[in-house]
């Protein structure tokens, strides 16, 4: 499909020989916000390093446009990780590096800018998460919600094409986590990058995705994808309608 991002093709997914989830069959399309579904341990952040290139299927394909990750040479998987910015559930800053260092770290691995414009761009990239000022803070002098955003400073600083979250919102206040859910639209909207992410909060899920999948542990598979407003309006599978209303089986949004 011309504006796939991603396919996830007939993928199955093992540690060894537990086999987690099997039949993946799902499209990030350019521009989503895709969410990945599902209860605890279904497998949800091992699709997630699947689809970020961390781990290898155990069949099937993951396809980024039309070419297969894991048939690429070592420079061809390198481009695509370069596209990709990764913001991990705590935030996984270096706790001995400001945060400004922290932002540094991949424009110093991956540009041949100078010091003097890698510090200007770290500069600017905390500024677009909130954190203007905030330059020589180390990660123990700021709070929960600051870390998530200095963690998304440094997953913006190369401008990725794709955003990947691990649970972004796990562990902040609802506030924070709503500050955190309008960030990500802006820069998404901004960047014009494609999202995607881990999360069961239905909050989040409900306010920024357009598009997702739903993994189920006790099947092994998959049970829907596609916009989760409309999964909640019209999936005739109970499992995820109950998921999607929290339990309660209501259609209505509003409700929720
Ligand atoms: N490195 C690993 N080696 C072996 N098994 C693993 C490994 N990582 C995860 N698992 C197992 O795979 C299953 C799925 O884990 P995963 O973290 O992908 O699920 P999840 O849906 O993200 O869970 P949660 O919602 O609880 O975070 C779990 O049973 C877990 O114990």
């Amino acid at each position: 499909m011309a504006d796939a991002a991603i396919t996830i093709r007939d993928l199955t997914m093992a540690y060894g020989s537990f086999v987690l989830q099997r039949d993946l069959n799902f499209t990030v399309q350019k521009g989503d916000i895709f969410v990945i579904m599902g209860g605890s341990g279904c497998g949800k952040s091992t699709l997630l390093r699947h689809l970020i290139g961390l781990k290898a299927p155990a069949r099937g394909q993951v396809l980024y446009g039309t070419q297969d990750f894991w048939k690429m040479d070592a420079s061809g998987r390198d481009r695509i990780n370069r596209k990709c910015g990764i913001l991990y559930q705590s935030g996984a800053l270096w706790s001995s590096m400001t945060l400004a260092e922290n932002v540094a770290v991949p424009l110093r691995a991956y540009t041949r800018l100078d010091k003097k414009t890698i510090g200007e761009l770290a500069s600017f990239k905390l500024s677009l998460v909130g954190l203007a000022g905030f330059e020589a803070f180390y990660p123990s002098q700021i709070s929960g919600g600051m870390k998530k955003r200095a963690g998304l400073a440094r997953a913006i600083a190369l401008d990725p094409e794709l955003l990947f979250f691990d649970e972004p919102s796990a562990g902040l206040d609802p506030v924070s986590a709503r500050n955190l859910d309008d960030l990500i639209l802006e820069l998404k909207e901004s960047m014009g990058a494609t999202v995607v992410l881990v999360t069961h909060e239905l909050a989040s899920i409900y306010a920024i995705a357009n598009n997702s999948v739903f993994l189920d542990a006790g099947s092994k598979t998959m049970l829907a994808t596609g916009d989760p407003k409309r999964l909640l309006r019209e999936s005739d599978n109970e499992t995820v309608v109950n998921f999607l209303s929290r339990g309660t089986g209501n259609r209505e949004l509003q409700s929720i």
